[in-house]
């Protein structure tokens, strides 16, 4: 749909005449300096100038099958724009993803089908594979001319990995791999633009040779023939079915009947078969082959973070607008964003947006150096990795579902109208939860690490910086509540070493009245997870702490002031949510309490004057916004009338079905 251009409205004129600080010094910041906003704007401009935004009918308003060739068509002209005009017309040639991906949502308020060909299938191609192996397929996938996925999830199994049943026998009389599905439950599933557009794949499969099984392994396969797009003899493969949202991401199922592929097929970085059918196992780590998840949860977080951006900006803007209701009798009726309660929906988000965004900033930092360190063949530095990317990918999207979920609410009726988009924000978000690793099996991976730096600092020895407070505590170390940033990082610290300290106890408990190790830790997992989070929690709040004042060093005091108020804003809101925690683990008192709920309060009405001023800071323009609620202008009515009176339900005064069968009814002729 082309957008309208109407006149501001009056009420957010005037929030953004209240602003306090200067909006363009907030968005470098988040870009990354001035030169990184005017590369991702002259994107920005680009792609929109293309006219490939641009839609006949609203989406929602396409059948399934539309929306699925609608995507298509627009991912193919955007990576023929990617490939060319974006580099000529820019002059920009090293397209950073962000931006990229911020401006692919223009293109698409659901999914695009060539989503996991550069989210999964590209990655993995560049950690799997030789260097031979390299040059083989990655300038292919690069340019577009094969199109993959990734595989592994099947029908029976998507948790538990080394439970998957999908085999690849070795067969060293033709020196090629025997792919099989044995059973219904090893039907591959899920997979994105598997069901109908991609031709290759990179398949998850248990390896057998010499008779023997060494686990999953992953395989390139081209599954589709690359002229006719006929799935190749011994394929069976289609889209699974209509789903909560991802509709035009055409997920898919995959069966192979003793499908043959060549020995240099199975990617060989860190595990080969030889010719003889000999295995050589990976030297450094055997859990090198799960590196495209770790890189997939570390990108999930700055998911969270630019969604909830979203779905705020959409939220705050609408409540400028919004009037509803009476303070006072014959008053007029204020902007719902006057209301505290609306306040305290509304801020949080943007307070979390902030924190998840800079978390993400400094994970992906953190993850490039784990890189490096392997380059180097040291894996020493994978574990923690493993563990903060497991734990930040759980808690930073189930907090921002909720969020977005709030945030619908918070605009009433309209909210749930699906040209607010904010049903497709939540229904996205909502599924990052739970792939790429559930929300609990993901803590309970963080909780087996630091039940083990729990050991390891029992027996003196050194544990890594994220989980040094666990040595504090064993010192004997006690929180004594402070109110400051730091006194609350550290209570929060004292609650996770609690937490973790009687998960321990709990289990060695339990081993003392004859359970084994398993049962032990079976029984103890509801804690577990809980201590987890925990930790995670006080991860995310030295993070946010951290990098904000970092960053603002060098800022304006106006926006030192802003940024600050919203660092003391998460604080305040996390340490009222955990009461309970902190008065158990931590010196914290009633009075204590009082004085934060009464910062908050306070600190709502500080943030108010700033409230569109610090969403129109997340620079996020109304192509990519889709919504009748957020767009820049607030013009919600009439852009609501517009969408009703285009939709193709009113493009007939009379619908056929009163003929067939009303009319029939009324007059008893049915
Ligand atoms: C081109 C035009 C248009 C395009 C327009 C788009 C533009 C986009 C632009 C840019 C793209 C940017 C990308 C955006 C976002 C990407 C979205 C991608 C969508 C993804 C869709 C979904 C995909 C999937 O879901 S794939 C399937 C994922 N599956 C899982 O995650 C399964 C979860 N299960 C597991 O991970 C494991 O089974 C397990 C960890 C739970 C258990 O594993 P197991 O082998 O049993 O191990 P265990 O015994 O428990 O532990 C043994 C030791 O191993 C350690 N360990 C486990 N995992 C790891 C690891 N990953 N790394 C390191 N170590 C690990 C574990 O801690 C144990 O260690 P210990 O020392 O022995 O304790
Ligand atoms: C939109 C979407 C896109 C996807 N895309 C892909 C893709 O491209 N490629 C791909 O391979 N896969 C994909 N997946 C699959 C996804 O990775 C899995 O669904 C996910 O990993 C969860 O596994 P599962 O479905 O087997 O859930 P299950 O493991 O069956 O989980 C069900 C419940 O059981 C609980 N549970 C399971 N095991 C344990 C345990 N050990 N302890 C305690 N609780 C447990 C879980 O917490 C959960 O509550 C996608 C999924 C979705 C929804």
């Amino acid at each position: 749909m082309v957008l309208k251009k109407y006149n501001i409205n009056p009420d957010l004129a005037l929030e953004r005449q209240k602003c306090t600080f200067d909006i363009e010094e907030i968005i470098n910041i988040f870009d990354g300096g001035k030169e990184k906003t005017s590369q991702r704007r002259k994107i920005e401009d680009v792609v929109l100038k293309s006219g490939l935004c641009h839609d006949d009918v609203p989406e929602e308003c396409m059948s399934l099958k539309e929306r699925y060739e609608n995507a298509v068509r627009k991912s193919c002209f955007f990576s023929k724009l990617m490939k060319t005009e974006l580099q000529e017309i820019t002059g920009i040639e090293d397209f950073e993803t962000p931006a990229i991906r911020r401006i692919a949502d223009a293109l698409f308020k659901d999914i695009s089908p060539f989503l996991l060909h550069l989210g999964m299938f590209v990655p993995t191609i560049i950690g799997q594979c030789t260097s031979e192996q390299l040059m083989i397929w990655l300038p292919k996938a690069l340019d577009l001319q094969i199109i993959g996925g990734y595989a592994q999830t099947e029908l029976g199994h998507g948790t538990f990995i080394r439970g998957l049943e999908t085999t690849a026998t070795y067969d060293a009389d033709t020196e090629e791999f025997v792919l099989h599905t044995p059973t219904l439950t090893a039907h591959k599933w899920w997979a994105g633009g598997l069901g109908k557009t991609i031709n290759h794949c990179i398949v998850v499969a248990q390896l057998y040779t010499k008779g023997v099984c060494y686990g999953t392994h992953l395989f390139m396969v081209q599954i589709r023939d690359l002229d006719t797009h006929m799935p190749l003899p011994g394929i069976k493969v289609g889209e699974i079915g209509p789903r909560m949202g991802f509709s035009s991401a055409d997920n898919g199922f995959l069966g192979f009947n003793n499908f043959r592929i060549p020995r240099n097929n199975m990617l060989m970085k860190h595990a080969q078969v030889q010719k003889d059918g000999t295995y050589v196992k990976p030297a450094r780590h055997g859990k090198l082959t799960y590196q495209t998840m770790v890189f997939v949860r570390v990108t999930l977080v700055n998911e969270a973070a630019f969604n909830l951006s979203k779905a705020v900006t959409i939220a705050v803007r609408y409540s400028a607008v919004r009037r509803q209701s009476e303070m006072r009798p014959n008053e007029p009726e204020p902007q719902i964003l006057d209301y505290p309660t609306q306040q305290h929906k509304l801020f949080i988000g943007i307070a979390t947006a902030h924190a998840f965004q800079l978390t993400a900033n400094w994970l992906w930092n953190t993850f490039k150096s784990v890189l490096s360190d392997m380059k180097k063949g040291d894996v020493g530095t994978l574990p923690e990795l493993h563990a903060l990317s497991s734990c930040l990918k759980a808690v930073c999207t189930s907090d921002a579902a909720l969020l977005i979920e709030q945030c619908r609410y918070a605009c009433g009726g309209h909210g749930y109208m699906l040209s607010s988009n904010l049903p497709y924000i939540y229904s996205f978000v909502a599924a990052t939860r739970t792939y790429e690793g559930d929300y609990t099996i993901l803590l309970l991976q963080t909780a087996r690490f630091l039940v083990k730096a729990w050991e390891q600092a029992e027996a003196g020895k050194t544990v890594t910086p994220t989980v040094s407070y666990i040595s504090r505590s064993l010192k004997g170390e006690k929180n004594s509540w402070r109110s400051t940033d730091e006194g609350i990082i550290k209570s929060f610290q004292a609650v996770a070493a609690g937490k973790i300290a009687l998960c321990v106890k709990s289990i060695r408990d339990r081993m003392k009245s004859g359970l084994d190790y398993e049962d032990a830790w079976l029984l103890t997992t509801v804690q577990l997870v809980d201590a987890a989070e925990a930790h995670c929690r006080s991860v995310i709040l030295e993070t946010y702490c951290n990098e904000v004042r970092r960053l603002t060093k060098s800022s304006s005091d106006n926006v030192k002031i802003v940024m600050h108020q919203l660092v003391t804003l998460y604080l305040s809101y996390w340490t009222l949510q955990r009461t309970g925690d902190l008065l158990r683990y931590s010196s914290i008192s009633e009075k204590d309490i009082d004085f934060m709920q009464r910062q908050y309060e306070e600190l709502l009405q500080h943030i108010r004057p700033n409230a569109v001023a610090l969403v129109d800071a997340f620079d996020l323009r109304d192509e990519i916004l889709h919504s009748s609620l957020g767009a820049y202008d607030g013009r919600v009515y009439e852009r609501l009338m517009e969408q009703a009176e285009n939709n193709p339900m009113n493009a007939e005064p009379v619908n056929q079905s009163f003929h067939k069968y009303i009319k029939p009814l009324l007059q008893g002729k049915l």
